[in-house]
């Protein structure tokens, strides 16, 4: 397996009397507008694989060859210097790269009160990106970069409505669940994990199985490099509890880990925030380097990248609240705002003068300001983006959409991954060590279980076997069953981590739904099976409930089966209550009902029929719990009666079962521990279904909402 090559060495200083930020717009090619055909600049030299489209697309639009890779071609020498020259990545006829395309896409989200009108967050937005060249969404805060990237990505959230044409290669394509890699703004990492580990795990998830897992670690070394993090391989990513890698280092790692498969289409949003200016440049300079050699489509949305970045891009999509501002070759930028009457004063960064002239939220305070001699940004906004519609600009982009749609090539398909088996091994380690390391996991509540358990068993010590022992074990077991299960929302942060990975991943299609339940099962059964034995032990044997080994194993495997439910139905919370704060009332509002239903509090024969008894009853894990405790406890038992009543007289443990507690009989303790387990399993599966409908449906409801809106 080839692994990338270090970084070079930093880029040529710039000359003190022309600053490099100043050559985007006044290059050379740019200068005399002969763009990347001349010079000697041809396509086809530079990228053989573009040689093919160039063949079949018609002839430049603006005769600079053809459409949507002036960028890259149109590189000037100073450029070139500052972006190291990429290798050559052969594109096939079968395989052309991504051509993304989007024609007039609006997006609306529903008003926040009750009856407002929808607000619009994009209106008509247009563009291209192809194989090979990086392009940078730009504009100020909340102008709409991170919904256009995330409507390019298929990824809008729930509320949100969307029209317009988005197309690869001339096709409609579904890009969520693994056909293209997406870097969220968020960083969301096991906390638990080095860094070293965190790219390891995701290289033997992503890469294929054809690559020995030694050659995955070397690749995952070799990006971990590429990256600048060599020095912090060994460092904790760090989260909730504990400081780790810093929020630079967090970006990278994000990065690395969706940089592991060399996607062919590659959406970031905010790439550099959080870097200084030689991280950014070395992140940026590497994306690039890597787009240009792979052949990848690298869609960005960035904040005020200093110069150097800047001349990295080589598209610009600059937004002002949800309208194009300027879109095309990013070299072009500088001399459309001078042309439409915004010039970039000396010594200024490109994209800090387009910023400025387009950020409308302190216009107010400009305008009071003394010193204010520019035009109010709103003003600024109108007078670009009618530039923007004249035909050298706008229909440049059109035609270069037009070709770009007709490029076709085999549908755009997932990367070969690991096996099914593979992948369930590594999230079963993965997740066996986040919940070794993660002390609110299980640890935390060990210590609770067992001190809880000195309590109990010395508040109940030694029950005996008098009448009133009776109650006592009743007490005992209820308070038992539900201590232990109610405490297991105390677990529900860790847990709402877990699922929040397990969101970034599955949507970056990592690994699938089934095989994230069933790890967590296998994971977690080894922890649960310590917190039943242990506290469960301590506590059985100083309340003195009844001995016998085999009642001792019941015991504890039906606590150990307790916990593993009430585990199943926290994780449908943590899927329909992502917030943590929320899943937890959530959960102990569950919990409490069920509870007050188990048959304990009210016996079963008091219960209200309606609701309560049919069918909150019967739904009650508790029920089946405490009665196959009960059943363990009392059958095959004598105890005295009661004392007051009648003296001498001895009363069965299965006349307790069936005359005071209300216990259904008719089957054995064991099929209650059946009972639990296929609850169990539902919730699981109910888990699965819940995550595959959101996956499934979702997009269609907003297909279909989408057509209503047209
Ligand atoms: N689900 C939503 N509901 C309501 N408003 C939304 C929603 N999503 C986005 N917006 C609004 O749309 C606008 C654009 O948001 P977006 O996050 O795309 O901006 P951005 O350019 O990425 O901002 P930043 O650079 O600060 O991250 C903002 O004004 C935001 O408040």
């Amino acid at each position: 397996m080839a692994v990338s090559s270090p970084l070079p060495r930093w880029a040529p200083t710039p000359s003190p009397s022309r600053p490099l930020w100043r050559w985007g717009g006044g290059t050379p090619d740019a200068q005399t507008g002969s763009g990347g055909g001349s010079a000697g600049w041809s396509l086809g030299r530079i990228f053989p694989w573009a040689s093919a489209w160039q063949r079949r697309a018609p002839a430049g639009v603006d005769g600079r060859g053809p459409a949507g890779f002036d960028g890259v071609e149109a590189a000037p020498s100073t450029r070139a210097a500052v972006a190291p020259a990429p290798a050559r990545w052969a594109g096939t006829d079968e395989d052309p790269g991504v051509f993304l395309t989007w024609e007039d896409v609006c997006v609306t989200v529903a008003g926040g009160t009750y009856g407002a009108q929808p607000v619009s967050i994009l209106s008509g937005i247009t563009g291209h990106a192809g194989p090979g060249e990086v392009l940078a969404i730009m504009g100020p805060s909340g102008c709409g970069k991170t919904t256009l990237l995330d409507t390019l990505a298929g990824r809008l959230g729930p509320g949100i409505t969307e029209t317009g044409s988005i197309l690869i290669n001339g096709r409609r394509e579904k890009l969520a669940f693994g056909t293209s890699a997406y870097v969220t703004q968020d960083n969301v990492l096991m906390s638990t994990m080095s860094v070293r580990e965190a790219i390891y795990y995701s290289a033997q998830l992503q890469l294929p199985g054809s690559m020995s897992a030694e050659e995955k670690r070397a690749h995952a070394d070799a990006v971990i490099r590429e990256m600048g993090l060599g020095d912090a391989m060994d460092t904790r990513i760090g989260g909730r509890m504990t400081k780790g890698i810093s929020g630079g280092q967090r970006k990278r790692v994000t990065i690395c880990v969706e940089m592991l498969t060399r996607p062919r289409l590659l959406f970031l949003d905010e790439p550099t925030s959080g870097l200084d200016s030689a991280a950014s440049y070395h992140v940026m300079s590497h994306i690039a380097r890597v787009a240009a050699r792979e052949g990848m489509t690298v869609v960005a949305a960035v904040h005020q990248p200093c110069g150097d970045v800047f001349d990295l891009f080589h598209r610009l999509c600059l937004l002002a609240y949800g309208r194009t501002v300027f879109f095309g070759p990013a070299s072009d930028a500088t001399q459309f705002f001078t042309e439409s009457g915004f010039p970039c004063p000396h010594l200024r960064n490109p994209s800090d003068h387009f910023l400025r002239t387009i950020n409308k939220d302190f216009d107010e305070e400009i305008v009071e300001s003394s010193k204010a001699r520019r035009k109010p940004a709103a003003e600024a906004i109108e007078i670009l983006t009618d530039a923007y519609q004249s035909p050298a600009y706008s229909e440049k982009t059109m035609d270069r959409i037009a070709e770009m749609k007709g490029i076709g090539g085999a549908p755009f398909r997932k990367r070969e991954q690991a096996s099914f088996s593979t992948k369930l091994f590594v999230l079963t380690r993965r997740s066996f060590v986040n919940m070794h390391r993660d002390i609110g996991y299980y640890w935390m509540r060990l210590g609770v279980y067992l001190g809880i358990g000195i309590c109990l068993g010395t508040i109940f010590y030694q029950v005996g076997h008098s009448y009133s022992s009776i109650q006592s074990r009743c007490e005992v077991i209820m308070y038992t069953t539900a201590l232990i299960t109610f405490m297991a929302i105390g677990g529900f942060p860790s847990f709402v981590e877990d699922v929040k990975v397990f969101r970034r991943e599955r949507l970056s299609g990592h690994y699938g739904v089934a095989e994230f339940v069933i790890s967590n099962t296998l994971s977690a059964t080894p922890y649960l099976a310590v917190i039943a034995v242990i506290p469960g032990a301590m506590l059985y044997y100083l309340t003195g409930l009844m001995k016998g080994p085999d009642r001792f194993a019941y015991f504890v495997i039906n606590l150990c089966m307790c916990t593993l439910l009430v585990e199943s139905m926290m994780m449908i919370i943590a899927v329909i209550v992502p917030d943590f704060l929320m899943g937890i009332i959530v959960g102990a509002g569950v919990q409490g009902v069920m509870m007050l239903n188990g048959g304990f509090f009210r016996l079963p024969n008091e219960l209200p029929k309606p609701v309560w008894k049919y069918p909150c009853y019967y739904i009650s894990f508790h029920k089946y719990a405490v009665q196959g405790f009960y059943k363990n406890e009392f059958i095959g038992q004598t105890f005295p009666s009661d004392q007051l009543v009648e003296k001498n007289v001895t009363i069965s443990g299965l006349w307790v079962l069936q005359e005071k507690l209300q216990v259904e009989m008719g089957y054995s303790k064991w099929v209650n521990i059946a009972i639990l387990c296929g609850m169990m399993v539902v919730y699981r599966v109910l888990f699965f279904a819940i995550v595959k409908i959101a996956e499934e449906v979702r997009p269609k409801l907003r297909g279909m909402r989408c057509k209503l809106c047209k």
